[in-house]
Order: structure tokens, then sequence, then C-alpha cells
């Protein structure tokens, strides 16, 4: 990428076990001996675990969820799970550290190219002894065929309104037909129908896909949090009053238990 002039890797075995003690030490490490002037992460749980750390290390404040650059001290991160937008200049020390929501920024294809040095981080003196009460026990990781949901183009979320992890198993269907990321929300979640990294909104995931489809979902502002971003939102809810309706560009009073046997009777098979 031509924005790209220098690529640092720290090639050593403990960083093999991403634990954020350890990263965090490592860019600290960095910056003291770069003096760089921004540390930008993605706002993923991995960056949200590291930067907070690196950042008291470093002894400087991080700025948190930026949606919009506006200049090199000058940031945009939504307050109040996204119903206001906020304005904030870092007036602090380098380096300025921020976490951004990938949602909020495409990618630009840049027909130029250019080829950066790739350059090992030295690592003489990294403090073995850092890591201090952390130890890296096991990793545990669902295995699925689905797309992220994060990155996926349609999510298919379900409420508490499914009752139960059996019946969610329906959107798990959809989802399945449409090629979709299932997502879910804080009160599926906490009912122990699906586990928690499906969760969406303000403590979950934020998506941007092209269709959201939400199922049984009130619309509580934390969980449109997570979703504002969506192209186009659908919503089916047997109440015709539920907040999901404001923000929804297709919506259905309906019974789910009802409509998903019929979208997916009526759903090609996926090819
Ligand atoms: C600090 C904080 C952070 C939070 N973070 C999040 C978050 O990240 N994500 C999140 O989702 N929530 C979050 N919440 C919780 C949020 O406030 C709501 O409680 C939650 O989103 C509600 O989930 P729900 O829509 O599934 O359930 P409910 O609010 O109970 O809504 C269920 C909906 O289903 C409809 N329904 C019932 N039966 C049917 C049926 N048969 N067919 C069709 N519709 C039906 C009902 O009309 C209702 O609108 C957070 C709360 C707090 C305080």
């Amino acid at each position: 990428h031509p924005s790209i002039s220098q690529v640092l890797v720290a090639d050593s075995d403990k960083f093999t076990h991403p634990l954020a003690e350890t990263w965090a030490r490592l860019v600290q490490l960095v910056q003291q001996k770069g003096e760089y002037s921004h540390i930008i992460t993605a706002s993923n749980s991995f960056g949200k675990n590291i930067l907070p750390r690196a950042a008291a290390l470093l002894d400087v404040s991080p700025i948190t969820d930026v949606i919009a650059i506006s200049s090199s001290n000058q940031f945009v991160r939504p307050i109040y799970a996204g119903n206001a937008l906020c304005t904030v200049r870092y007036s602090g020390s380098n380096p300025c550290m921020l976490s951004v929501r990938s949602t909020s920024f495409a990618v630009s294809v840049d027909s130029k190219s250019n080829e950066a040095p790739i350059s090992q981080v030295d690592l003489s003196t990294f403090d073995e002894d850092f890591v201090g009460k952390s130890r890296y026990i096991n990793h545990t990781a669902q295995v699925t065929e689905r797309p992220d949901l994060g990155n996926a183009q349609v999510v298919i979320t379900g409420g508490r309104a499914l009752k139960s992890a059996e019946n969610f198993k329906m959107i798990e269907k959809l989802a399945e037909k449409l090629g979709a990321a299932v997502g879910a929300t804080r009160a599926a979640v906490d009912a122990g129908f699906v586990p928690n990294d499906l969760q969406v909104g303000q403590t979950g995931k934020i998506v941007a896909p092209k269709l959201y489809m939400a199922f049984g979902v009130s619309g509580a502002i934390q969980h449109l949090a997570g979703i504002r971003d969506s192209k186009v939102i659908v919503a089916v809810n047997k109440d015709a009053d539920a907040p999901i309706f404001q923000v929804a560009d297709y919506g259905l009073v309906g019974d789910l238990f009802e409509v998903i046997p019929e979208l997916l009777e009526k759903l090609p098979e996926k090819k």
C-alpha cells in the first residue's frame, strides 16, 4: 500500500500467544525506539485489550472508537451509545493513541503501490519477567464456516423472543441459506441461547453489513449502537411500536415463529 513506509516484525516465541500484557510491552518498546506520533489499532477485542495497557505504560490517554479523523489531533467518536457524536482534540504528548472502528473507514484502492522495507524489532531489551501474573493456558475457538460477524455482508440477528437455544437454530438455518453471519442481542446471550461472541451492540460487536435482519429484537439503544452503519435494516417484530421499526428500512409486524419458517421454505437452497 502506498501509505506504508515500513513494516516492523517482532519475531519471537514470546509472542506466540496473544497475551495483551506482552504485546502492550512490545508496543511500548517499539514506541520508545521509534518515537512515533500516532499509534492506531482497530476497535476489536484484540486492539481494545492492548491499547489501554500500552497507553498506561506510555503514560498517555488513548482515544477510543474513532469513526472519523478530522486532522492529526482531532477525531470524532460516538458517545451515549451512538446517540451523539463528540469531536475531541488530543492535546497530550506523543504518541497519540487511537482505536478506530474499521466499519467507519473504507479501504482506498490506490493504483499506485509501494514496496516497504521489512525490519526486525530489536528485542534484546525485552523484559521476560514483564508478563507478570498472566499465563497462557489454552485457546478455544468456535469453528464455523459462516462469515465473520464484523465483516459479513449479511447479518441475521435473533433476540430474546426466540425463547431457547433450540429455537435459535432457526436463525442459524436462515443465516446458512443466505450465507450470512449470526448475531444476537445481549438478552439472547444472557439467556444462554448463543455464546457472547455473537452479541451485537454497544458492548458487543459493531457491524456494518449491506443487509441486517433482526428477528424478535426490540431495538434498545445499546443494540442500535452496533448496527447503525448497516445499509439496509429489516425488522420482524410482533409489536408494531417496537423501537427497532424507527430505524428499520423494511419492517414486518408479525410472529417470527411464522415468518422464519415461511422464509426458510420460500428461499432457494444456497448454491
Ligand atoms: C450498559 C448496557 C450495555 C448493553 N449492551 C448491549 C449490547 O451490546 N447489545 C444488546 O443487544 N443489548 C445490550 N444491552 C441490553 C439492551 O438494553 C436490551 O436489554 C437488549 O438489547 C434487549 O434484547 P432483545 O431485543 O432481544 O429483548 P427484548 O427487549 O425483550 O425484546 C424482545 C422483542 O421481541 C418481540 N417479540 C416477542 N415475541 C415475538 C415473536 N414471537 N415474534 C416477533 N417478535 C417477538 C417483542 O415485541 C420485543 O420487542 C445493554 C444494556 C446495558 C445497560
